[in-house]
């Protein structure tokens, strides 16, 4: 059979295809992604959910002119492979690549970049304002699916946008899965959209049964005007009509038919519309169909039998965060697991088993998750929000305003703080220590290793204020856990190793490769002191003095941007304590947004690495061959 994808080179030559030949193609473009994501790694079981409805998008649309809105972004392979992308499709979140969410630089059809959830209608109607003020005409559609619609901002633009009455259409693409199945009341309410038939069929069969009296036309008329009280009956979506948006469907989100119907009457009606596609998420695959959770995200996998390519070796911080959260909860009932949405990205579906009644999933509602935190704590609990760092930046004013303000005992297990790899600039969880670090009250810590953050986390439960946790993604040193976890005295850091000639203080994952490149220096006859600082906040500033007072050559490491992150904290210290002879240099993430790519290789890119520890080192040889002089004149008396 000849292929149909290989001859898409934009939206435009889908346009003289059959249905046959559409559906054919479904199969094509499934068949690709299986292919490419088993490689590469991504978002598989979202994409596959949405083939049909993106060749019915842009047989509808032309996303050249009209505007196609992809919330969270994940979804967007298949709108890719259409749009003039299928040649790098291989590259798909490989350094270089293509990136796995919407960009708008890389094609004209990405008409905004996503990656965090529940954005897409606010920027839809921005559009279409924008669109009207100019006196232009054009569709702008955006495509949401039912966990995003969960996110404060998703209700936020539809009230102000059915208030305004601006022509979006919104395409609820609903799978009764977030990661997770979906949780919550609006959960709940599409379920019964898609399964009563009271719902679905009542205005339709009303219509119908009028039409067959003689005088069904006037009747219709007079139903019109009864339209509010008999709507809360019959009309299916009231939800949303009553939000002011025009509601069309449910409708099979894998009969392409129907759907292009759906999406041209959609274009047709005036105001804001929302139309409600039932999909399967991971469709069309085995076992992404049976497990979407584990296919929501995946790394390589074999196609064959679906398993994940395993990587072994040492546990990640997340697991280890799961698994030292499920035995401090064994000791303290108080102790609360909150997530956003993410009980398996975040480890904390193992407290979900173990304490149900202790584990409460918001959906994708960070600013909620933290202030409903700071509710329980007034209330005597010890909750846990274990949040991505990218994702605790939407909540930033809760953390500071209801808990920092009143110094309340919430923990905030910041997974994902550092690189994260493939997933790119919107999810590089590097902003967090400048975020938080300003906030008074707020205690920061980050572990050197996965023994590190069980007792962090011990400490952090313990704490009578604020806490945040950072650790990054991925797998931890591979040292040996403590049998028993001990709480480390607040803001108190520790000397790794002796040396004389330069002082190398880290944080997180950067104290092993600072270790790494202080044993190297070594050989070449340069002694560096290491300290692990644990702490952001409170630094350990009598440590950090006494030892840069000596050393004079400092050296700050961190997986997070300059700007008002840990080696800042550093640098105002000594200032505060006029050090002014006192030399530093902070290695760390400049002010740019990072890329995508294996985490390996942004890491050796900016520096972060023993061998960039060595070379920036090396750069201050001069200095270091000076200070020794100093020392061996002050010596000598
Ligand atoms: C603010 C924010 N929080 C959490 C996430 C992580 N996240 C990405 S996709 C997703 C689930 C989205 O569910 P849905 O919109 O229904 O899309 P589906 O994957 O089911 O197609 C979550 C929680 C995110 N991207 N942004
Ligand atoms: C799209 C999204 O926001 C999540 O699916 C995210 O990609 C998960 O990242 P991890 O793979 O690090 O859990
Ligand atoms: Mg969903």
């Amino acid at each position: 059979m000849t292929s149909l994808l290989k001859n898409i080179y934009s939206p435009q030559d889908l346009q003289n295809l059959s249905l046959k030949q559409l559906e054919s193609l479904a199969g094509e473009i499934r068949e690709r992604i299986i292919n490419t994501v088993a490689v590469t790694g991504g978002h598989l079981a979202p994409n596959l959910g949405v083939v049909e409805l993106t060749l019915a998008l842009h047989r509808v649309f032309n996303s050249a002119v009209d505007r196609i809105i992809w919330d969270v972004g994940h979804q967007s392979y298949v709108h890719k492979l259409l749009t003039g992308r299928q040649a790098r499709f291989a590259t798909l979140r490989q350094y270089g690549g293509i990136s796995g969410f919407p960009k708008p630089e890389e094609s004209i059809h990405d008409a905004f970049a996503t990656g965090h959830s529940s954005t897409s209608i606010s920027a839809a109607l921005g559009m279409a304002l924008a669109r009207d003020l100019n006196g232009e005409q054009y569709s702008v559609v955006a495509v949401i699916g039912d966990g995003s619609m969960t996110g404060g901002m998703a209700f936020e633009a539809m009230n102000h946008a059915g208030h305004l009455k601006t022509n979006i259409i919104v395409v609820l693409n609903d799978n009764e899965m977030s990661i997770a199945p979906n949780v919550g009341a609006l959960s709940g309410y599409l379920s019964r959209l898609r399964t009563d038939p009271k719902y679905s069929k009542g205005k339709d069969e009303i219509a119908e049964l009028l039409q067959k009296f003689p005088h069904g036309n006037k009747l219709l008329k007079v139903v019109d005007r009864l339209k509010d009280s008999l709507k809360y009956l019959v009309v299916p979506g009231m939800l949303f009509e009553e939000l002011g948006f025009t509601y069309l469907g449910p409708v099979d989100g894998h009969d392409i038919k129907a759907m292009i119907t759906m999406l041209q009457q959609a274009r047709a009606v005036s105001g804001p519309v929302m139309v409600h596609v039932l999909t399967r998420k991971g469709k069309g695959y085995q076992p992404a169909e049976e497990n979407p959770d584990r296919f929501h995200g995946v790394g390589p996998f074999d196609v064959s039998t679906g398993a994940v390519k395993k990587s072994g070796g040492a546990p990640s911080y997340t697991e280890v965060f799961g698994k030292t959260l499920v035995k401090l909860a064994k000791e303290d009932n108080k102790i609360i697991g909150i997530t956003a949405a993410m009980p398996s990205g975040t480890g904390l579906n193992a407290f979900a088993r173990e304490f149900p009644k202790r584990y409460f999933d918001v959906g994708i509602a960070e600013q909620h998750a933290v202030t409903m935190a700071a509710g329980m704590a007034m209330a005597g609990y010890r909750p846990v929000a274990a949040i991505y760092s990218t994702f605790l930046q939407r909540a930033y004013d809760q953390v500071l305003h209801d808990v920092c303000l009143q110094n309340l005992p919430v923990t905030f297990a910041l997974d994902r703080g550092g690189l994260v790899g493939d997933d790119g600039p919107t999810h590089h969880g590097v902003f967090d220590i400048a975020y938080l670090r300003h906030i008074p009250n707020i205690v920061i810590m980050s572990p050197k290793d996965e023994n590190e953050l069980q007792h962090m986390l011990k400490t952090a439960v313990n704490h009578s204020g604020p806490v945040a946790v950072r650790y990054p993604r991925g797998q931890g040193v591979g040292v040996p856990m403590d049998e028993e976890m001990q709480r480390l005295p607040i803001g108190k850091g520790e000397v790794l190793r002796e040396g004389n000639d330069i002082l190398l203080i880290a944080i997180g994952n950067m104290v092993s490769e600072a270790m790494k490149a202080a044993e190297k220096l070594s050989v070449q006859g340069i002694e560096a002191a290491v300290i692990n600082a644990r702490y952001v906040k409170p630094l350990d500033e009598e440590l950090i003095l006494d030892y840069a007072g000596r050393i004079k050559n400092v050296i700050t490491i961190e997986e997070h941007v300059l700007m008002g992150g840990f080696g800042s904290a550093v640098v105002e210290l000594l200032e505060a304590t006029g050090q002014t002879d006192i030399k530093v240099k902070r290695i760390g993430l400049p002010d740019e947004f990072v890329e995508h790519g294996k985490q390996d290789i942004l890491r050796a890119n900016y520096g972060l690495t023993a061998e960039g520890i060595i070379e920036t080192v090396l750069a201050w040889g001069k200095d270091v061959k000076k200070v020794r002089k100093l020392k061996a004149i002050r010596a000598r008396g």
